[in-house]
């Protein structure tokens, strides 16, 4: 993503010239669309859906319509046979500014995130308590298919596999909305390039693309960054400052690094995807934001949500359309067409790549992803360039070295047959790994391309404790 930054220049504000417009999708209007993108699946508007946590019933849960009774009695949408729950106990009902939740002098009383209520709104995520009997309310989507898309690019996105196309697909779908998306991928896997391909294609492509990187910012400022702060508002707020939220308007607003984001910061992040309301720190005027929200990160947000360091209700707001990048070692079927697409974006357009460099590219696991794959062959060209070379040749990929079959090395003390059956096991052990990374760990397609018989292959996946499965070909 972004080189690391200070937490001076942080926040990058980028002018409406350069926004690179691409081509609309035809689906504009869905107000919220979801995906675990990889899947193929989105959705029509978010609804919600009371889960119950506790007692007998638990697991069960009933979509909140416009009106959800739950009571012991049977007439009841949601039946809770349970000692503690009234047989009306209390009704969840619809209205234009949310859900409300009214209790039907029950016995034992119905709680709102642990305070007795007659009858309030509910958020989601908020916990209630009915008799002694908990539930909990969730997002729902109502899920319709979305196909892969037929190019091999979003924008200056570029992917080929069925993964990136599935991810294209639906953001050709999602960008014109106002739709907040959350890119989730390891590092270098182009959740910056998607972010601002997506800003491309939407409807605020002509205003503001304003990038806070909320691991870079330092705990104390994040707030002022984010909502801007009046004069004397702490220690050195010598003159008032416009925040993102602010000097995005009527733009987007990409928060990279969302999981660094401070726990107490949460729920102020929580209040303006909510409401669209802020306020500056230390100020007490009530300001109206017009931004669409766009996170990144690198952790597995669900995991930090299950360990308690992020809130499950901020969750739900960032993830109306969420996104997992794969690492490129999962879709090594994208790497020809980047390395070219990088080639010419460099300066080695003339450069010619052989078929076993190429083969070396594929092969290596990229920690580093696509910036990694950028910055060798950025290498390579240089290299070549200064050597006059016209290819790009293995010499010149030093962290692709470690791919390099031929590096042999013998060793005096060993016997013809024990070097032999080391280098045999290393062969082994690399090109099924290569086979099974061209077909994403699919056996029988890996099988069928390498003319192997796939029981073979399947028992020397196992042998080198290299994971493959029987999935459906894509
Ligand atoms: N699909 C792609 N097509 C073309 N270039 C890409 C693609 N994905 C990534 N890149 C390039 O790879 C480099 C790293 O991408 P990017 O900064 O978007 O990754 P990131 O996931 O945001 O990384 P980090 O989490 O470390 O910030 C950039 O130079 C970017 O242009």
């Amino acid at each position: 993503m972004t080189e690391p930054k200070s937490p001076e220049d942080s926040r990058v504000v980028e002018s409406a010239d350069e926004a690179r417009r691409s081509p609309r999708s035809s689906s504009e209007g869905h107000d919220e669309i979801a995906t675990r993108a990889g899947g193929s699946v989105a959705s029509a508007p978010a609804g919600t859906l009371a889960l119950v946590l506790t007692g007998n019933h638990k697991g069960t849960s009933k979509v909140v319509g416009g009106r959800l009774t739950i009571g012991k009695a049977a007439d009841n949408d949601l039946v809770l046979s349970d000692d503690t729950v009234s047989r009306h106990h209390c009704e969840i009902v619809r209205a234009p500014d949310g859900l409300h939740v009214r209790d039907l002098d029950s016995t034992n009383g119905t709680k709102i995130d642990g305070t007795r209520i007659r009858e309030a709104m509910v958020q989601t995520g908020s916990v209630l308590k009915v008799g002694e009997v908990e539930l909990q309310f969730k997002p729902t989507v109502a899920r319709v298919e979305v196909l892969p898309s037929e190019k091999s690019n979003f924008g200056p996105a570029i992917g080929q596999s069925f993964a990136m196309r599935t991810i294209f697909g639906v953001l050709e779908r999602i960008a014109p909305t106002d739709a907040t998306v959350l890119l989730e991928g390891e590092t270098g896997t182009g959740k910056d390039v998607l972010a601002r391909a997506i800003w491309s294609a939407s409807q605020r492509a002509n205003k503001p693309f304003l990038v806070v990187d909320c691991g870079a910012v330092t705990y104390s400022l994040i707030e002022s960054e984010l909502f801007g702060h009046e004069r004397g508002a702490f220690t050195g707020a010598v003159s008032a400052r416009q925040g993102a939220f602010e000097l995005a308007e009527g733009g987007t607003v990409f928060l990279d690094e969302i999981g660094e984001l401070p726990v107490d910061v949460q729920p102020k992040l929580l209040r303006v995807l909510e409401t669209r309301e802020f306020r500056r720190v230390g100020g007490n005027k009530t300001l109206q934001s017009n931004v669409r929200v766009i996170a990144a990160t690198k952790r597995d947000l669900q995991r930090e949500v299950a360990a308690g360091k992020f809130r499950e209700d901020l969750y739900f707001r960032l993830a109306v359309v969420p996104v997992t990048v794969p690492p490129l070692r999962a879709r090594r079927d994208d790497i020809p067409a980047l390395v070219q697409h990088m080639l010419k974006a460099s300066g080695g357009a003339g450069l010619t790549v052989p078929p076993e460099t190429m083969q070396a590219l594929a092969a290596h696991d990229w920690p580093g992803n696509i910036r990694e794959l950028r910055n060798i062959l950025e290498r390579s060209i240089y290299m070549a360039q200064a050597t006059g070379s016209t290819e790009i040749n293995m010499v010149t990929l030093p962290s692709a070295q470690s791919t390099d079959i031929t590096a042999f090395h013998f060793e005096p003390e060993k016997s013809y047959r024990e070097t032999r059956a080391k280098y045999d096991g290393e062969f082994e052990r690399r090109y099924v790994k290569w086979l099974l990374g061209r077909h994403n760990g699919n056996i029988s397609a890996a099988a069928r391309e390498a003319k192997m018989d796939r029981k073979h292959l399947h028992d020397m996946a196992k042998k080198h404790g290299l994971r493959g499965h029987e999935a459906e070909e894509s």
